[in-house]
């Protein structure tokens, strides 16, 4: 159990370095408080995982340095019930000159383990860090998954009531942070609380039961995964809006002859209503079309890609038998609506106008990445792979006896 009531924590900013000392020698403030933390209060349960999303410099790994003790606040109460140990910023906690082998015995006094609780948890330490022979070598040779290993291993054997999981974990390989993710479940369901932090948004859904956002230091979010996600995901967009403008952001990549455009679209999940959705959930897309002289024979294209560019889901109005027809300046909005069973992951709508059935003869318009998405957690029964086929199962009455073996079964001697 974690309890945290109205938690400040600010900084002090120099503009140059000498300042810092004429501030101590003269006692004369110097610096500009920078406020990281204000006034945060949560509760994290028994057996409850809690999301932290944020964007950077928003106060997570502030937040995770107070709960474990390696920043103190200015003000407010934690309350926390056993042991807080956890995977922070990459190499908190290591010498970079010891050896693995010693930098378990450091590390492990750092979490509030005995010397008798280290030797006698050493070996499993070093087999779940699978480092081999490298934990006789000195940290600083080590690759960040390496230390990233090294920590979690400690941390998770620390025997914590409490566990902290920082971005850090994304530097260790696919394999090791199932394993890691693995572990992080299994301490779930013995019982302890969790406190996750992550950009990972489908992570995020998949593992926590609640989550919270942080804003330039400020709680703004608390509550379900799922919901919070979508909060944080608006912030985000709207913070892009600004910063870039949307608009400029759009007209770069297009081309085509100009005969026909987009002026405007969307692509937001039916129940999120942000473009974060989950897997089977329908993504409703719409868009404003213009047409700059009479066309007769319009064909609006979409193709969906995933992160690598691969091609996922492509079709257009034409091989749909619904070709538009537009008179000269006419604008008209198209909406569709697309059954989003596509793996959790991030996405990109390229679309098109043009004539006929492709894009060779006659391309009017054409916008690469226009509109972005992500699938995050399942809205309905998971699955593996890149879609969801359409299937059904069906269990078939009671095979007679003598039909049980196959003619092709093998026949074991
Ligand atoms: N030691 C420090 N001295 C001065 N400012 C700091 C210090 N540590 C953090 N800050 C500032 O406090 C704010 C919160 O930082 P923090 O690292 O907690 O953000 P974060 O949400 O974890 O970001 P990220 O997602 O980039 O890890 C930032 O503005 C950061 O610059």
């Amino acid at each position: 159990m974690i309890r945290v009531h109205d938690l400040h924590k600010s900084f002090k900013l120099f503009s140059k370095p000498a300042d810092r000392l004429l501030e101590a020698v003269t006692g004369r403030a110097r610096h500009t408080p920078h406020h990281a933390l204000r006034g945060i209060s949560f509760e994290v349960r028994e057996g409850e995982v809690l999301g932290v999303l944020g964007r950077n410099g928003a106060g997570k790994s502030t937040l995770l340095k107070l709960l474990t003790g390696v920043l103190v606040p200015d003000a407010g109460e934690m309350h926390i019930d056993g042991r807080v140990t956890g995977l922070l910023e990459l190499g908190t906690g290591f010498n970079p000159e010891l050896s693995g082998h010693d930098n378990i015995t450091i590390n492990g006094l750092m979490v509030g383990m005995s010397h008798a609780e280290i030797e006698s948890r050493r070996q499993a330490i070093i087999e779940f860090s699978e480092l081999g022979d490298y934990i006789h070598e000195p940290l600083r040779t080590y690759s960040s998954g390496m230390v990233m290993r090294l920590g979690f291993a400690v941390a998770i054997h620390a025997d914590p009531s409490c566990f902290l999981v920082d971005e850090a974990l994304s530097v260790g390989d696919g394999y090791f942070q199932q394993k890691c993710m693995k572990r992080i479940r299994q301490f779930k369901e013995a019982g302890g609380s969790i406190l996750f932090v992550s950009h990972d948004l489908n992570a995020v859904k998949m593992l926590c039961d609640r989550a919270m956002v942080l804003e330039s230091g400020r709680l703004t979010y608390d509550g379900d995964a799922d919901d919070a996600v979508n909060y944080y995901n608006r912030i985000m967009a709207r913070q892009a809006e600004e910063e870039e403008g949307r608009h400029r952001a759009r007209q770069q990549g297009v081309y085509g002859s100009g005969e026909a455009e987009i002026l405007r679209g969307e692509a937001l999940g039916e129940r999120s209503g942000a473009p974060v959705l989950g897997s089977g959930e329908t993504l409703k897309v719409s868009l404003d079309l213009l047409a700059h002289q009479a066309l007769d024979d319009l064909t609006l294209g979409l193709m969906i890609r995933d992160r690598y560019g691969q091609d996922i889901f492509g079709v257009n109005t034409h091989q749909l038998g619904q070709p538009l027809r537009l008179a000269a300046g006419e604008q008209r909005r198209v909406s569709l609506e697309i059954v989003a069973d596509i793996a959790p992951g991030k996405y990109t709508l390229t679309l098109a106008l043009h004539s006929s059935d492709h894009h060779l003869d006659d391309c009017f318009w054409w916008c690469d990445s226009y509109l972005q998405f992500e699938v995050a957690g399942f809205a309905d029964l998971p699955f593996g792979g890149i879609c969801r086929l359409p299937l059904t199962i069906e269990l078939d009455p009671e095979i007679p006896q003598d039909a049980t073996r196959s003619a092709h079964a093998p026949v074991i001697r």
